[in-house]
């Protein structure tokens, strides 16, 4: 393994305090994670909601062998932190925090905790967890308890939030371990007896806190009839329900939508009074209301305990806004008699009460009363549909699992038969498979949620464009009509690869990860069984699969049109991802190359690893339509269950015909689930394309962050613009990055770029495209040519591709044990790394970019690198 040096300092591991604060900046977060459409979003403190997000309940959808890999307890995290005071007093103060083993203790001091004197615990797999990046605050929210708490510093918030999730999800998996545990001695009592299923008592009373609110389970678990246990069948509802989510989550939000449907259902009459002019509300009718929100008309007093106003565990923020608004339309004549100003957002600071009460005076109808009844209306409408859409994804989901339970165990009477052609499909396949079925039932509703005020946790870029929802719709139709490329037969390039992948998912990736929290993962050494057999800098050879896009550029008149085309390929080296979240790429050895040369393809390509710290793998390709190149660093980060990953370096393309050069930004790309085997990418954000040599034209692309949690019917959207020098928009184009893009604009509407479809059995390789089967591929006629550096001629990888697992794992030690002899060398020496091929340049905004030196074709050509010093990397 390698042992490099994080970022922070020292790697953050079993036992960490974080007092003194670390050292080094991550970068600024462009995007949030996943979030969760939930009304819990809203207990929160915060003017501006949009900037909370509700970390995803990490529990439930990890795979039995994920959950029994993963018992060890993530390490100790303890260090000053923030605690907002309790209510009624404002402010914040110092407090001692130390979060072991899913419990959060705190004191006012860290000498305070080891004498034992707590201010206060609480054990945050019980807490819904909410996190605002901005202001580096964490709530946890455990309905009996809640803390409001804040970082000093992104950093330290970062590594917080991290760990609490790495807790939180230890605690759940300890639960549901003990749930599988006992669920497991139940199947396995077959006696008929019943009797050893009730032995352990503790289980079964774990089980029905458990599911105490669910009646099926617990009524068929806790009490069962010696017929019901049947060993496979239990088996399977163990399996089954460590994977599912809450199963309570459903009803909740049914039980919320209902609330809505009646609080709509009064508005409605409120607005016919309005127009009757009589008093909508008794004051009967408005205290029923209120307690139903859990209101007191208790004027507050300030010593009141926080437990009744000091979080929002069951009246939101918003929810209080909407009750506020119904108040203040009443003619409620209230002890109150505070100022009754119009409300706003921003007025949200003082304690809910407060604001009520404030609201709570005689008021007359206003004209623009009815204006406000309508809107409120629309707010909570929109919060129906939203919950409406999270049970149906949810739905969805267990759907999508059912159907893969279905199939695997076909499939696994089918490898026992020994058929392996047919693959089993995978969670994306069927996931896909419904995508398609469902097609109308939430696209369309693409802009709703944020008003709604169940924050989804996206930032205005990644945000989708309204009105595009439904034209991404058609273009997903007309995309579907279009016809698939074929992917030419006879090429002599190989159609496999010599062996299967291995199956990882025996893995424990968590520790692996927590271990590496703020490290790049392209330093992380990992297990072989995790990897693919290709490299980050043959990767980046990858997105040139659709280099024809750049050729049509490189051959349309007119600079718009042109642009579309530039925009289509930015979108096309995305594609592969879709396959692509099981394995990790090989990390290049510092001054490792790649060439690919592509006659049929007219372009000639190559790739160095230039710098270890950081990591920068640079690469410049050619051919007569187009110059393409970048240098790819990334950094990465761990947010407990998904893993954002933010390139910084740009893409540069010129056309000669033209003289155009395009430059573009990278989107971040998020493997959510990242822990389990239904891990999944994603890739979010806004590209911006220029011409650096005319500002004509410019090109805006809006990777769309997915709207509902879990959801499958809006994953992948992309929508584009192309505008004019001033602004306006000359082309609007869109689709699914893993689907094709199509453009409505042109002057005969035409799809742009359609994928070419997988090659038969991708499954089996890795994911990989008929392109990327083709990457490793050592032909004799090549072998005399390449450089000893070139990918191609990597054992390890070599081996992998082999299915020579083991063997690939011990010599990839020894590989990465060299480089950091090497690397010791040099530094002894005082010397740097000089890269062969690349040379360093600051690009018009100050940027250091990597360039070709243009030499290593030459070399190859004469007098060959067989005749030149090369390094020796394996
Ligand atoms: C721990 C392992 C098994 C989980 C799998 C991680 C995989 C999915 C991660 C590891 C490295 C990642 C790649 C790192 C860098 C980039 C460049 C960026 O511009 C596009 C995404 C892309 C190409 C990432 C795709 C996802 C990726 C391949």
């Amino acid at each position: 393994m390698e042992s490099f040096q994080s970022p922070y300092g020292s790697p953050l591991n079993r036992s960490q305090s974080l007092m003194s604060g670390l050292e080094k900046t991550p970068p600024t977060c462009t995007k949030p994670t996943h979030s969760r459409s939930s009304s819990t979003a809203s207990s929160r403190h915060s003017r501006n909601i949009k900037d909370w997000e509700v970390m995803d309940d990490l529990q439930m959808d990890m795979t039995s062998a994920d959950i029994l890999q993963d018992l060890t307890a993530p390490g100790i995290c303890e260090g000053y932190l923030l605690k907002r005071r309790k209510w009624p007093l404002k402010g914040w103060h110092k407090r001692y925090f130390v979060l072991e083993t899913g419990i959060l203790r705190y004191s006012k001091t860290q000498q305070d905790i080891y004498r034992g004197k707590l201010h206060g615990s609480l054990d945050v797999s019980l807490a819904v967890m909410s996190i605002n990046k901005k202001s580096h605050r964490i709530d946890l929210d455990a309905g009996n308890l809640l803390y409001h708490i804040k970082a000093k510093s992104h950093e330290l918030f970062y590594i917080w939030v991290t760990k609490l999730s790495a807790h939180r999800m230890f605690k759940k998996n300890e639960a549901a371990n003990q749930q599988n545990g006992f669920l497991q001695t139940v199947s396995q009592d077959t006696s008929g007896t019943g009797q050893s299923q009730m032995n352990d008592m503790q289980d079964v009373s774990f089980h029905q806190q458990f599911y105490s609110t669910s009646g099926s389970y617990t009524g068929e678990v806790a009490t069962p009839t010696p017929s019901e246990f049947h060993p496979g069948v239990n088996r399977k509802v163990s399996a089954w329900l460590q994977q599912t989510h809450d199963p309570d989550s459903c009803a909740q939000e049914l039980n919320r939508c209902q609330l809505d449907l009646s609080e709509l259902n009064r508005l409605v009459q409120r607005l016919n009074v309005l127009e009757g002019g009589q008093q909508a509300f008794s004051n009967g009718e408005l205290q029923r209301i209120i307690s139903m929100q859990n209101l007191s008309l208790e004027k507050p007093k300030k010593s009141r305990s926080c437990k009744i106003w000091g979080h929002s565990r069951t009246l939101s923020r918003v929810d209080a806004l909407g009750m506020v608004r119904q108040l203040s339309s009443s003619h409620l004549n209230s002890s109150s008699q505070l100022g009754a100003s119009a409300p706003t957002i921003s007025d949200y600071a003082p304690s809910i009460p407060d604001y009520v009460y404030s609201q709570l005076s005689p008021q007359t109808n206003t004209p623009l009363e009815g204006r406000r009844i309508q809107q409120e209306f629309i707010t909570v409408s929109q919060r129906v549909h939203v919950s409406l859409a999270s049970v149906h994804e949810a739905l969805a989901q267990e759907r999508v699992r059912l159907q893969d339970t279905y199939h695997q165990s076909t499939a696994l009477a089918e490898t026992a038969s020994g058929d392996l052609s047919r693959r089993t499909p995978s969670v994306t396949d069927s996931a896909a498979e419904y995508f398609d079925a469902n097609d109308d039932v939430l696209n369309g509703s693409s802009s709703e949620s944020g008003e709604s005020g169940l924050s989804d946790g996206t930032t205005t870029n990644s945000e989708p464009e309204e009105g595009h929802a439904s034209a991404t719709r058609e273009y997903r139709a007309s995309i579907s009509k279009a016809p698939s490329s074929v992917v030419p037969k006879n090429t002599g390039r190989r159609s496999a690869l010599p062996a299967h992948c291995p199956d990882n998912a025996h893995v424990g990736l968590m520790q692996i990860l927590y271990n590496n929290i703020g490290k790049d993962l392209s330093r992380v050494s990992m297990p072989a069984a995790l990897n693919e057999p290709v490299n980050l800098i043959q990767r980046l050879c990858e997105e040139l699969e659709y280099s024809d896009l750049l050729d049509t550029a490189n051959n349309t008149q007119d600079l718009y049109q042109r642009m579309v085309y530039i925009g289509a390929f930015a979108v096309s080296g995305y594609a592969t991802a879709h396959y692509r979240h099981r394995y990790k790429p090989f990390n290049p050895l510092l001054g490792e190359t790649y060439e690919c040369l592509r006659q049929d393809k007219g372009f000639r390509f190559v790739s160095e690893q230039v710098c270890h710290h950081p990591p920068i793998s640079a690469c410049h390709a050619d051919s007569d339509n187009f110059s393409l190149w970048q240098d790819q660093r990334w950094k990465n980060k761990f947010w407990g269950k998904s893993l954002e990953i933010m390139p910084t370096g740009m893409v540069n393309v010129t056309l000669p015909r033209f003289g155009d050069h395009y430059e573009w930004n990278k989107v971040v790309t998020c493997v959510h689930n990242v822990l389990s085997q239904q891990r999944y990418l994603e890739h979010y954000g806004e590209v911006v394309i220029r011409n650096l040599n005319s500002d004509a034209c410019t090109c805006k692309l809006t990777f769309v962050k997915s709207r509902y949690w879990g959801s499958d019917t809006n994953k992948n959207e992309v929508q584009g613009t192309v505008l004019d020098q001033t602004g306006s928009t000359i082309h609007r184009f869109g689709g699914l990055w893993h689907e094709g893009i199509f453009c409505d604009t042109f002057p005969t509407p035409q799809c742009i770029w359609k994928p070419n479809p997988q090659p038969k059995d991708y499954y089996l390789y890795y994911g990989f495209s008929n392109f990327a089967l083709e990457l490793n591929e050592l032909t004799p006629d090549l072998k005399p040519l390449l450089p000893p550096t070139d990918s191609r001629l990597r054992p390890d990888q070599r081996m992998l591709e082999e299915g020579r697992v083991d063997d690939c794992d011990k010599f990839k030690e020894d590989v990465e044990e060299r480089q950091r002899e090497r690397r010791k060398q040099l530094a002894k020496k005082g010397e740097e790394h000089v890269p062969r091929f690349f040379k360093k340049a600051v690009d018009s905004c100050g940027r250091d970019v990597w360039l070709t030196n243009g030499t290593y074709w030459k070399i190859r050509e004469n007098p060959g690198f067989a005749n030149t010093k090369n390094l020796e990397l394996w």
